[in-house]
């Protein structure tokens, strides 16, 4: 009996003398790292804040008091490095081994399972490149089309959101439109989210992206495990069901319209574009010489609709905003519209020649993804031990690569808070000082799709409406933006009693969102 007791008493801390053993060596080489004190057993997990902007502003602030340069911190017995030197981006973003994605990608894999941003190995390897072709310049025009059908609904669907000149959530819109652009782009439906907010699946899109978000910040329901005790756990799977019956039913559908040969026959009201879609270019690829299997089909292509969406409503709310504030910088783009499409031509649809024409609107959305990255942070998972710039980085270490920190360097970006697209006409950063898409062989497959759907996108604002921040007062004067991410640590609390209820709260949850929305407001131009 009393054997038992001190079994059961005794087990807990055997445990953790087997964790501490576990990590000895790790945090004897990782000490050579900055980064802040570590407590046994918490490791730095007590001084990480309690929500996600304090967890963001937490990294910023050790990232400021550790010379700007990389620093380690503990979860506990994890150990994490947080990367910001050039060195270590170029060397781990051009590593052909290097690319096993951190331990919060999973978090996805119920939903995408292993498509090509979480799968590793030599599943990513053929997959990647089978998947590249569906980029190609010829697909992207035709996914152009299904942008300038889908943002014209868009403007008049704003015309009545914001009608009357009322203030509103614009990132709420615009998550509407990019789900609208990505389903029928990736598997040729229309689901129309636009005016069915508040349907079955339009809500399951937006709760699993919530569901992410809260698990990414919870330590125990990021356990698979522990997250089956959890009270919103039941409304998950039916979130999860309502998804995953969604699109196997679509890529069935359209599995047997290959086989009877009228995929690109105009077909009822589901299949009624001509177009090929992301999905076509599956259903005709091969893998080892074979076709893919329903669950391969099923992985990419939630994939593509979840990395394809879930950015960009990140990138162009951001782009949106930043209009909104800066004045000066919307008369520059309301001027180059009127130049590339005339001054009768405003309200018809861009062509792609057209777009890449629009050589400031490029400037004003790379500093746009410099200030406010869509994908701060990507994750990697050292396999092995590595040597990086001359430091060992033992196995077992996940890297959070931080291109949210590499736009406020200011011995990159001079003046990093001012937001001034013009510089990067003046001074081109360096290959790796830069890369809002990743770089290297992991990269953003869908980088080229991105940028021509939110160029799309904010050009037919511009051009339909005059952007207003939510209140007059909060244009800027100086061309300063107002978020304090990457200031003094002094500094930057006081200016944060000085924010305004309608100035964003950042938090990352895989993208950047603005936990208190996109508030601005709209003028008809015409
Ligand atoms: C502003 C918009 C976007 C940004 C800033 C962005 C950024 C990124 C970044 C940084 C990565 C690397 C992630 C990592 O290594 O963990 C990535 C990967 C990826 N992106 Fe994007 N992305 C955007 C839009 C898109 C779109 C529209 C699509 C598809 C249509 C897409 C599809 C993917 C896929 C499939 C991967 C995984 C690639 C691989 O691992 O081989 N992205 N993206």
């Amino acid at each position: 009996m009393w054997f038992a007791l001190y079994l059961v008493l005794a087990l807990p801390l055997l445990w953790l003398a087997y964790l501490e053993l576990k990590s000895l060596r790790r945090r004897r080489v990782l000490n050579k790292f900055k980064g802040p004190k570590v407590l046994p057993v918490v490791g730095n997990a007590h001084q990480l804040g309690r929500t996600p902007p304090e967890i963001l502003g937490q990294m910023f602030e050790w990232w400021y008091q550790h010379d700007k340069d990389n620093f380690r911190y503990w979860i506990g017995y994890y150990p994490n490095l947080m990367v910001t030197r050039t060195k270590y981006f170029e060397f781990i973003l051009s590593s052909q081994t290097l690319i096993s994605k951190a331990e919060v990608y999973s978090l996805m894999q119920p939903w995408l399972g292993l498509g090509l941003l979480t799968s590793t190995g030599s599943k990513w390897h053929k997959h990647r490149k089978m998947i590249t072709p569906s980029f190609h310049f010829n697909v992207l025009q035709d996914f152009h089309e299904v942008m300038n059908e889908k943002s014209t609904k868009f403007i008049k669907h704003l015309k009545n959101v914001s009608g009357g000149g009322s203030i509103f959530d614009f990132q709420e819109q615009a998550h509407f439109l990019t789900l609208d652009i990505i389903c029928e782009t990736a598997m040729g439906v229309s689901i129309n989210a636009m005016e069915n907010q508040d349907s079955e699946l339009v809500q399951a899109f937006k709760d699993m992206c919530y569901n992410i978000k809260v698990r990414t910040f919870s330590s125990w329901k990021r356990n698979p495990t522990l997250y089956q005790f959890a009270s919103d756990y039941p409304a998950y799977c039916k979130t999860l069901k309502t998804l995953q019956d969604f699109t196997h039913d679509v890529i069935e559908k359209r599995l047997n319209a290959h086989k009877e040969g009228t995929v690109l026959a105009s077909h009822g009201d589901e299949f009624s574009r001509k177009k090929m879609v992301f999905l076509d270019t599956l259903l005709s690829a091969t893998v080892d010489g074979r076709p893919l299997t329903s669950q391969e089909l099923y992985e990419e292509v939630s994939t593509f609709i979840f990395a394809g969406h879930d950015t960009t409503t990140s990138a162009i709310s951001f782009a949106l905003y930043l209009v909104s504030r800066h004045q000066d910088e919307q008369r520059k783009l309301f001027e180059e519209q009127r130049e590339v499409m005339g001054d009768s031509g405003l309200d018809r649809e861009a062509t792609f020649q057209e777009i890449s024409e629009m050589k400031y609107l490029d400037l004003f959305i790379k500093e746009a993804q410099r200030v406010y990255p869509s994908v701060p942070f990507v994750g990697r998972y050292t396999e092995k031990d590595y040597v990086i710039d001359g430091d060992l980085v033992p196995k077992g270490t996940t890297l959070h690569m931080g291109i949210f920190m590499l736009g406020y360097d200011d011995r990159v970006f001079k003046e990093p808070h001012k937001f001034r697209p013009q510089r990067f006409e003046e001074e081109k950063p360096g290959p790796f000082e830069y890369v809002p898409f990743s770089a290297g062989p992991r990269n953003c497959i869908g980088q080229k799709f991105a940028l021509l759907e939110i160029k799309t996108v904010v050009s037919k604002i511009i051009r339909h409406f005059e952007v207003l921040p939510a209140l007059d007062e909060l244009a800027s004067k100086d061309g300063y933006i107002r978020t304090t991410l990457g200031l003094p640590p002094t500094e930057k609390r006081k200016r944060d009693l000085q924010q305004h209820k309608y100035d964003p709260i950042l938090l990352v949850a895989m993208s950047l969102k603005s936990e208190n929305g996109i508030y601005l407001r709209l003028k008809e131009r015409f």
